[in-house]
């Protein structure tokens, strides 16, 4: 047999083993008191995917990603994450709303995770620039969050988390407070960044849209106790137009089937929310 065909042999016959998983959750369990938050979620979430969280109000989103972000500890249950480069943060978080400080420009804002790593200047600027350059904001670089619309402040909230280089990027529901058309350019431009950086990223939001838009699967919550109902694979491909995307009719599917897992816990969460039994 040639050597080409022996090639060709192998691939056939021979199965790569799935990488391991950059972030393994493992019957991860939260209890406040008496009251249960989270209750024996487990999933593994692959090195580079976009993994999103959907679910109702209350039903530990945010207390899950506090916990893969370490400013929570499990009850019971474990996270482990693999290990990264020396040198670089595990993980950064973008909040909901923006955060970034009030008193440092666009640029210092961007640059604030390297400059707290004490990162030599010229590394910053190689960093941040192509970043707000990206974002269309490197004209705005010396403006203050003042100045600034909120979606112009959102994108320097994602910019600083890019520049920052970290592992993992934890999201919880970045985009919530803006208006639709900001919501579309910010989710391509995410989503630009993040095919030319593939890092991991966990992005937790209420909109299903969203979730269609950004993700390579989608784990559905059911409503408190928080447990994981159902885990999608997004039938999209890379890269995607957003607005394109709307125009398939496997869109609105895929929509549709998210909301039939969905609706019974929205529901179930009102209840809860208005003291009823679910
Ligand atoms: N530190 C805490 N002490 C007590 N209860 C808490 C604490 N943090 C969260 N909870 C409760 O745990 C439940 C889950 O909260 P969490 O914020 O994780 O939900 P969520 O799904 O992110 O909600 P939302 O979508 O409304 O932001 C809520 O009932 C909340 O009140």
């Amino acid at each position: 047999m040639h050597a080409a065909e022996l090639r060709v042999a192998m691939s056939v016959d021979v199965e790569m083993p799935p990488p391991p998983p950059k972030i393994r959750v493992d019957r991860l369990v939260k209890t406040f008191g008496s009251f249960t938050a989270v209750d024996g979620i487990s999933v593994d979430i692959a090195p580079g995917e976009f993994f999103v969280i959907v679910g109702p109000s209350g039903c530990g989103k945010t207390t899950l990603l506090r916990i893969l972000a370490g400013l929570e500890a499990p009850t019971a249950g474990t996270i482990s994450v693999s290990p990264n480069d020396a040198g670089r943060p595990t993980n950064s978080m973008v909040f909901q709303g923006d955060s970034i400080f009030p008193w440092m420009s666009v640029y210092d804002n961007a640059a604030y995770g390297l400059a707290m790593r004490r990162r030599p200047k010229a590394e910053i600027a190689e960093r941040v620039r192509p970043l707000l350059e990206t974002t269309g904001l490197w004209r705005f670089r010396d403006r203050y969050p003042h100045q600034l619309s909120g979606g112009m402040r959102q994108r320097v909230s994602i910019c600083r988390a890019f520049a920052n280089d970290p592992d993992i990027l934890l999201m919880d529901e970045p985009f919530s407070a803006l208006d639709e058309q900001n919501k579309m350019l910010l989710h391509q431009e995410l989503l630009r960044i993040w095919e030319e950086t593939k890092k991991t990223v966990v992005f937790i939001t209420h909109s299903v849209d969203e979730a269609v838009t950004l993700s390579d699967r989608i784990m559905v919550m059911t409503a408190h106790p928080g447990r994981s109902k159902a885990i999608l694979d997004n039938p999209f491909g890379r890269p995607r137009d957003v607005v394109a995307l709307r125009g398939d009719p496997v869109y609105g599917a895929f929509v549709f089937r998210i909301w039939e897992y969905l609706r019974e816990e929205v529901r179930a969460a009102k209840l809860q929310e208005q003291g009823g039994e679910a």
